[in-house]
């Protein structure tokens, strides 16, 4: 296969930190390549390099150079890069919601019908829609969905909004070269399948894709070639596939073993048992499956799990309970009605909400680290004020404050220069881990956190959960966690709800079998199995 992009002793530096170094790799045609690293190695910084991003030129640029198909090149911009042929997908997706997937594909490269002829250059027209819904219609046809291409944006699922920000990149004239950015990210195994099928599907038509995963063993599924970045050098590059060994990738990428957590005391729930927290006749009022109420307990000192295919509501309990998302229905908690969206008394009452859109939601990116952790919703926390009877009136005490940050760094290796970088500056999985210990360092009674492990390493991921075990073992801490990640559900869930359309169709042990998950996933009921 044809060398279409090189990139030889690539190397950028942002003010002190060394993102990158004299990193040298080719990307064949029709080659899937995957970059794998811990987080904060490098892998969006060098995916900005090839992609011409302004975050590059903004810092300074970069040294080294690039070399597409015998040339070499300088992409000053994006527009640079998308007209050399390079077209990415970030891990933020940039679609219009309020537009029909076929017009969020031919956005500014419209068909047009024209109805004057050219007057001073410019000629008037008006969108073709059947042209531009058929163009859509035969990129889907060619990555292998079903999808509607005059739907709304809005209405799809997440995976399919990925589909459609991968559809828009491949229908740019001549697509070499496709960067994608953890694309399977949000989605759950079953659509990460979907979604894989169609990369493959991009692949074959010849354009190199680099994908990047913290999942390995899709990584090595999917892959033709794997390069490890450690701290900004290339650690091992691995070129045929009978040599993907998942382990000895962790062990390149980590530098040491990666020991799994998992949930040693796991609770049962006795019958008669009186619930801490419950949602009655319970759904969303507007959106998705509004209208279809549905149930769920939660008892003390439990880590239960929310999980289901993506997109079927698995973070209304949380979201709606603290009014992100308009619901109805009755929520008690120590038997007391709670008013939804109340954050003030939900606060007060030891709720803590980290929702799974972090970015949105959870960071002050300008803020340093240590405030991103201490601050609580009402201001800092007590145990971090000298005064805290005179409240937001006191003076910090920042010994406490470093030598806690400085800890949370430690425990969670949070790639930083120290604990007072802001965290805009962070890696994206850095910036999660600071929102997890935020979350942690507010001591809460009841924890709802969505994807605590999206985008984050397998070192740390394991770490996290092995935090939130531990919390419950200490503090007695009940956790709510929804999550796709069904494999790290059954390690640390004592039970695990499934969700499918909006309700809760079930709540399995994480002992019972796959084949039950399965089923349950699918929206069957054991209940109408049974009486089948
Ligand atoms: N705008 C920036 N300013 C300062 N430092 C930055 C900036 N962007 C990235 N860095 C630093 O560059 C290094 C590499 O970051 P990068 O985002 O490339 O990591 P990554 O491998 O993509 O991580 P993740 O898996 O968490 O997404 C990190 O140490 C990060 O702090």
């Amino acid at each position: 296969m044809a060398v279409v992009l090189e990139g030889r002793k690539l190397t950028k530096i942002f003010q002190e930190s060394i993102a990158l170094k004299d990193v040298s790799f080719t990307l064949r045609a029709g080659e899937i390549h995957g970059i794998v690293g811990a987080n904060g190695s490098g892998k969006s910084t060098l995916m900005n390099i090839l992609y011409g991003s302004r975050v590059i030129r903004e810092t300074g640029g970069y040294e080294g150079c690039l070399i597409m198909e015998g040339n070499e090149v300088k992409f000053n911009s994006t527009k640079d890069a998308n007209k050399a042929g390079v077209g990415m997908v970030h891990q933020e997706l940039a679609l219009v919601r309020e537009l029909e997937a076929a017009e969020n594909i031919k956005l500014n490269r419209e068909h047009l019908v024209s109805w004057t002829k050219k007057v001073a250059g410019k000629q008037l027209g008006y969108v073709h829609c059947q042209q531009n819904r058929e163009d859509a219609r035969k990129i889907f046809r060619d990555m292998g969905i079903t999808l509607d291409p005059a739907t709304l944006v809005g209405r799809l699922s997440i995976s399919m909004k990925q589909m459609v920000e991968i559809a828009r990149e491949m229908d740019k004239n001549d697509l070499k070269v496709l960067l994608l950015d953890e694309p399977t990210a949000p989605l759950g195994p079953t659509e990460a399948k979907w979604m894989m099928n169609a990369i493959r599907l991009i692949a074959e038509r010849g354009t190199a894709v680099v994908f990047i995963s913290h999942r390995l063993e899709e990584v090595a599924a999917l892959c033709h070639r794997i390069t490890v970045l450690r701290d900004g050098v290339i650690a091992a590059q691995y070129d045929h596939p009978p040599d993907f060994d998942v382990t000895a990738i962790a062990q390149n990428m980590i530098g040491r073993t990666v020991l799994q957590a998992s949930n040693g005391k796991r609770r049962t729930i006795k019958k008669g048992s009186k619930p801490l927290l419950s949602f009655e006749q319970y759904g969303r009022t507007t959106g998705a499956w509004a209208g279809r109420p549905t149930a769920l307990e939660l008892y003390e000192g439990e880590i239960l799990g929310i999980t289901g295919m993506a997109g079927q509501g698995q973070e209304m309990f949380g979201y709606g309970l603290f009014g992100l998302l308009p619901v109805e229905g009755t929520v008690t908690y120590q038997g007391k009605t709670m008013k939804m969206g109340n954050v003030e008394e939900l606060v007060q009452q030891g709720m803590y909400l980290l929702p799974d859109e972090r970015k949105e939601l959870g960071i002050l990116g300008d803020s340093p680290i240590w405030k991103n952790i201490v601050i609580g919703k009402g201001g800092h926390q007590q145990r971090f004020l000298k005064y805290p009877s005179l409240k937001g009136l006191s003076p910090l005490r920042q010994d406490a404050i470093q030598v806690y940050a400085d800890q949370i760094i430690q425990q969670f290796q949070i790639k930083c220069l120290s604990y007072q970088q802001p965290v805009g500056q962070l890696s994206g999985g850095n910036q999660q881990k600071v929102c997890i210990a935020r979350a942690i360092t507010t001591h809460p009674k009841v924890l709802f956190i969505g994807e605590p492990t999206r985008g984050i390493d397998i070192y740390s991921k394991e770490r996290i959960l092995e935090m939130l075990l531990t919390m419950r073992e200490d503090r007695g801490l009940t956790i709510v966690v929804s999550s796709g990640e069904l494999s790290e559900l059954r390690r640390i869930c004592d039970r695990i709800a499934i969700m499918y359309e909006g309700c809760v169709v079930d709540v399995l042990t994480p002992e019972q079998p796959e084949t039950e998950f399965s089923r349950v996933f699918a929206g069957r009921r054991r209940s109408t199995d049974d009486e089948n």
